[in-house]
């Protein structure tokens, strides 16, 4: 093991953070988790993530990145060896009703935690963004194209934490790290995201709500995968922004359907929607950079991780069919 370090994790109670959270803590780190649970979706899951992170060394804290005095007064307690900020708004239909807060959590938090990493010297930064911005991008999507044209609220105001992050790099030498998520997936995963809403609907005989005919695809990320991979990003590496995705085949959401069908032995019902415009036809990861620089390559694939996400919520119901589906 590493020595000991004492890491800030935002958005704590969350899917990605949580077990960001766990692995830390399984490494021998202390760990601040922050959250302000805030009810976009069911919290009494958010709550559950957070009891499986026990001991002595996890503190949790209900705290907002976007309150610059509360975070002041967070930072004026401990000092922190890096900030993993994995606190988001992450919906991207959301983002088109509700624009203000992406750009107030997503944006403006980060700002929020860059001005505090400033003022106490904290000088490493891991940001969670998303492959939403290669929006129109040949691919696989490389880190270097140009991510100038956000087609989503929600890539919008990851872009805008992206470079604000760069512009604290250039001025007061933060380092940082960006890693750009992959459609992610997994046990207690987001009630917003289709692997967790197709489960529930194919379990209950409910109808599938889908966007357009099935044909899109994504390149689906295992969520224990994603955890490990931005646990490597805390090394220094100056600003480097780097792929996390699964790295293969993109598959379509008909081939998901199908898979969970298998596993569940149901079948779906299908209430076909138009396709959504701030929605991605296609994504596919190039991962050379995460494995140049990290080491890192995704160890679970698509069978295996949705074995996994089935087991979970046919272990927690009823509770877990009880939750509502924002
Ligand atoms: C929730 C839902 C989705 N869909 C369709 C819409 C998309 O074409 C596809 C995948 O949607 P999902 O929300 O699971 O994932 P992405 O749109 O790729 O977005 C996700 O991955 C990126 C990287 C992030 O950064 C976002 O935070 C995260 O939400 O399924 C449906 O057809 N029905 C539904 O009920």
């Amino acid at each position: 093991m590493d020595t000991a370090k004492r890491y800030l994790v935002t958005g704590a109670a969350g899917f990605i953070a949580s077990q960001v959270c766990q692995q830390l803590l399984d490494q021998g780190h202390q760990v601040v988790g922050i959250d302000n649970l805030n009810d976009y979706y069911d919290p009494r899951l958010k709550r559950h993530r957070l009891e499986q992170l026990g001991g002595n060394s996890f503190e949790f804290q209900e705290l907002d990145i976007e309150n610059a005095a509360q975070l002041r007064t967070l930072f004026d307690q401990s000092s922190f060896d890096a900030v993993l900020n994995l606190a988001a708004r992450a919906g991207v239909r959301y983002s088109i009703e509700n624009p203000v807060v992406y750009e107030t959590t997503n944006s403006l938090g980060n700002l929020n935690l860059l001005q505090e990493m400033q003022r106490t010297g904290c000088s490493k930064l891991v940001l969670a963004s998303t492959s939403s911005l290669y929006a129109g991008q040949p691919m696989p999507f490389r880190e270097d194209l140009p991510v100038n044209t956000p087609i989503s609220p929600y890539a919008a105001s990851k872009k805008g934490a992206e470079v604000m992050s760069y512009s604290f790099h250039n001025i007061h030498k933060i380092d940082v790290s960006i890693c750009r998520y992959f459609t992610v997936y997994g046990p207690a995963g987001r009630p917003d995201m289709s692997v967790f809403r197709f489960i529930r609907w194919i379990d209950e005989g409910t109808p599938i709500e889908l966007y357009g005919d099935g044909t899109q695809s994504r390149d689906f990320t295992y969520v224990d995968d994603i955890a490990r991979g931005t646990i490597l990003a805390v090394k220094p590496l100056g600003y480097e922004i780097i792929n996390l995705g699964g790295g293969g085949t993109p598959v379509s959401l008909n081939t998901m359907i199908e898979m969970l069908e298998q596993r569940l032995n149901k079948k779906a019902i299908i209430n076909r929607q138009p396709f959504h415009k701030a929605d991605l036809m296609e994504t596919s990861a190039d991962i050379t950079k995460a494995r140049d620089l990290l080491g890192w390559n995704p160890e679970v694939d698509l069978a295996e991780g949705l074995d996994r996400s089935v087991q979970w919520y046919l272990e927690n119901q009823p509770w877990s069919e009880s939750i509502p589906l924002p």
